[in-house]
């Protein structure tokens, strides 16, 4: 590496500049943690968005660099592409319903984004998550640890926030994990989830721990019947975030992430939820917790799902 990029600003392109999109490209610049790219196929929206955001840094106090722009030049050399491209679902539809159409967005995207920025590490937003996560990887050619999707944290803070709503002890003492696909199959798991290192299962019955469990596995859902238009993006991008900051902050944080699984869990070629030490090669290690034989059963079950979907799609559009 020469000495100017050694210097110059870390650099995030978000590809997508909708609602989870714009809302990661202000978390990040007002943390301070990135120059940001936003970039979207509508003329004028991610320049507005950028311009808008700009605006207030003198405000809420950051000095970092926001594009606007709908030309993947733009993107030169980013160190952390973010794909948030692609239609969100409607109530009623289930992610998997966005299979096709979304397949065919975060393909052209993902062919864009490598040719400008061919060392970067890709972090994927769009549903149906785990599936998009293969087309990306497969799409850029890039070694599978720096390819990983956003889902995970997102399902482990709804379910933190359930646990602490139930208990009424403040989310920062809870710790939840959540595995598997990022739908309706999704694994929760009440034994690895604690408040203050006290397993759930210790405070709550059987019964409130399941129903917990099933509002985590319905969460989108949840938010997108409230909304009526569009899903959540709030949570989102403070989960994407999380993971963006672990990458370009090297912090080997683990964190539940789409990532390729090559027999961990049983599991072979195939993206999905499992815990990972993230950093800046991108996923540096996958852990494989000790499950119970229903929790294994279970996440076999989303994988076998996530799996089938995927090979049609590849199918389809590859
Ligand atoms: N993995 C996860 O946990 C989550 C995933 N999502 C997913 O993220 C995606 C985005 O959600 P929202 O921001 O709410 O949707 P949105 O509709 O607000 O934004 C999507 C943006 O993508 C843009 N876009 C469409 N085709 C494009 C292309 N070819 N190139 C560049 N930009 C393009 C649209 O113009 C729009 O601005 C959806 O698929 C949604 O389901 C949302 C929340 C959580
Ligand atoms: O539910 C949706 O469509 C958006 C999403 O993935 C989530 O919020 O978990």
């Amino acid at each position: 590496m020469d000495l100017a990029s050694a210097y110059r600003s870390r650099r995030v392109a978000i590809v997508g500049a909708g609602n989870v999109g714009s809302t990661l490209a202000q978390r990040i610049a007002e943390k301070n943690l990135a120059d940001v790219v936003l970039l979207d196929v509508v003329e004028g929206r991610p320049q507005g968005l950028a311009l808008d955001l700009l605006e207030a840094s003198g405000l809420v106090g950051h000095h970092r660099q926001i594009i606007g722009t709908n030309d993947y030049a733009d993107t030169a050399d980013s160190d952390i592409v973010v794909i948030t491209a692609g239609l969100p679902r409607k109530p009623g539809m289930s992610r998997d319903d966005l299979l096709q159409v979304n397949g065919k967005i975060v393909l052209e995207v993902a062919r864009q984004a490598i040719a400008y920025s061919p060392q970067a590490r890709f972090v994927v937003v769009t549903n149906p998550l785990d599936v998009m996560v293969y087309l990306v990887w497969k799409a850029t050619g890039l070694p599978s640890q720096q390819v990983m999707g956003m889902a995970g944290v997102l399902d482990s803070a709804r379910f933190q926030t359930f646990i602490s709503l139930e208990l009424k002890v403040p989310p920062q003492d809870v710790s939840a994990m959540v595995l598997g696909g990022h739908g309706d199959l999704m694994v929760p798991l009440p034994q690895y989830s604690t408040v203050c290192g006290i397993p759930i299962p210790e405070l709550l019955d059987q019964a409130t721990v399941e129903r917990l469990c099933d509002r985590t596995r319905h969460g989108g859902a949840e938010i997108v019947g409230l909304l009526q238009r569009g899903g959540a993006y709030s949570a989102p991008s403070a989960a994407i975030y999380k993971m963006v900051e672990a990458i370009l902050l090297n912090q080997s944080r683990i964190l539940p992430a789409s990532a390729y699984l090559e027999g961990q869990y049983g599991l072979q070629d195939l993206y999905l939820g499992v815990p990972c030490r993230v950093g800046w090669p991108g996923v540096e290690e996958i852990l494989e917790l000790r499950l119970t034989d229903a929790e294994h059963d279970l996440l076999q079950r989303s994988g076998d799902f996530v799996k089938v979907r995927t090979e049609q799609v590849l199918q389809q559009l590859m």
